[in-house]
């Protein structure tokens, strides 16, 4: 008998699976709830505040309407203590989940470029991450990512920010790329990558969300990527899909962001069947949450579905996530063995 939405049992099992979610914005996790209160903060502001007229706002017509919209969020967030606010309850809206740990993908540029004092910024981080660790349990680590439309400037700014002793925060453990992918080709990025390696960050930057398996090969290549962030169109390209197996490069797969912004038609045709068949390390994860209308627990249940997956196999969905991270190795045991207790416990007679 085909399982009805009311007798699944995965999405209950889902929403106490400790989880890492490795793949999400800073600004796109600003919840209704959130956006609300920055809104309320700064009523010359464009966003509407009532959730209702959110849906709406967060109805995106292609990728480049989505980045319009995103930068209209981005000028919400003016202060030291907006950045405080947001990173906080992005926390407490992760914790509400059971995410363990997150990395999250911020871009200091755009507040820099606001006229956020660097070190303010950098407080306000790291101020909340404390925070949140202590209050909710949940560890978080930061991505500081070059957003590519702005240039080589921008490239500068970040990895200027990223690299300094003086502002370097004690979370940052990689460095990222995002925002378009068409007209952004990604070598020109290579002396900001290179310095960011050898100052001892991970390289993490997307590639084949919005373009071809060449740029997945140009991150690889020229950006020595230990992760790609989306890495969608590497489907089309077998030899590449055998090279990330065969070299364990995990991808930061965002099922439902994929839909929202157009890179892929229907859910249906996701390519993450092709992913998990051709051995590829897949995680799951959500990009920006509220604004494509989900929430990690909801990518793992799309992720069930598409992989056809019971409580085992959306265990081991977990579990790649955390070997996946750039989590201490005793950091990762932990939250492993969590996993494993939650799946015998739940399957326990
Ligand atoms: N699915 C995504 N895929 C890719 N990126 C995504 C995704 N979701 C969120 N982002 C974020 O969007 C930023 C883009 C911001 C950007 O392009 C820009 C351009 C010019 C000026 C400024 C500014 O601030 O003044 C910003 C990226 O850095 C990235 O962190
Ligand atoms: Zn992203």
């Amino acid at each position: 008998m085909p399982t009805t939405p009311d007798t699944n049992p995965l999405p209950a099992f889902i929403a106490e699976l400790p989880k890492a979610e490795l793949h999400v914005h800073h600004v796109g996790s600003a919840s209704p709830r959130i956006v609300s209160e920055l809104a309320a903060r700064h009523p010359d502001s464009k966003v509407p505040t009532d959730p209702e007229a959110l849906v709406d706002y967060f109805t995106f017509t292609d990728f480049a309407h989505f980045i319009d919209v995103y930068l209209s969020v981005v000028d919400l967030i003016r202060t030291p203590e907006d950045v405080r606010l947001l990173t906080f309850e992005v926390a407490r809206d992760l914790a509400r989940q059971q995410v363990r740990y997150a990395e999250l993908t911020i871009t200091p540029f755009s507040s820099t470029r606001r006229g956020i004092d660097e070190r303010a910024f950098m407080e306000a981080i790291e101020d909340a991450r404390k925070a949140a660790e202590s209050e909710f349990g949940t560890i978080l680590r930061w991505c500081f990512d070059i957003p590519g439309e702005a240039g080589l400037e921008a490239a500068e700014e970040t990895v200027r920010l990223a690299t300094d002793d003086r502002l370097r925060p004690e979370g940052l453990v990689s460095f990222g790329l995002g925002g378009p992918e068409i007209g952004v080709p990604r070598p020109q990025f290579k002396p900001y990558f290179d310095r960011a390696i050898a100052a001892g960050l991970h390289s993490v930057p997307h590639a084949g969300e919005t373009t071809g398996p060449e740029t997945v090969w140009d991150a690889l290549t020229h950006l020595r990527a230990e992760r790609i962030g989306h890495g969608t169109s590497s489907a089309q390209d077998p030899k590449l899909l055998a090279h990330l197996a065969e070299h364990r490069i995990p991808l930061e797969v965002c099922p439902t962001s994929n839909i929202a912004t157009r890179a892929v038609r229907t859910l249906d045709e996701h390519p993450i069947k092709e992913f998990v068949r051709a051995g590829v390390v897949v995680t799951i994860n959500s990009d920006d949450p509220p604004m494509f209308g989900t929430d990690l627990n909801s990518e793992y249940a799309v992720a069930a579905r598409l992989l056809d997956l019971d409580e085992r196999g959306l265990a081991e969905l977990a579990k790649n996530a955390v070997d996946a991270s750039f989590l201490d190795e005793p950091g990762k045991t932990r939250i492993k063995d969590e996993i494993d207790s939650h799946t015998a416990s739940w399957l326990a007679p």
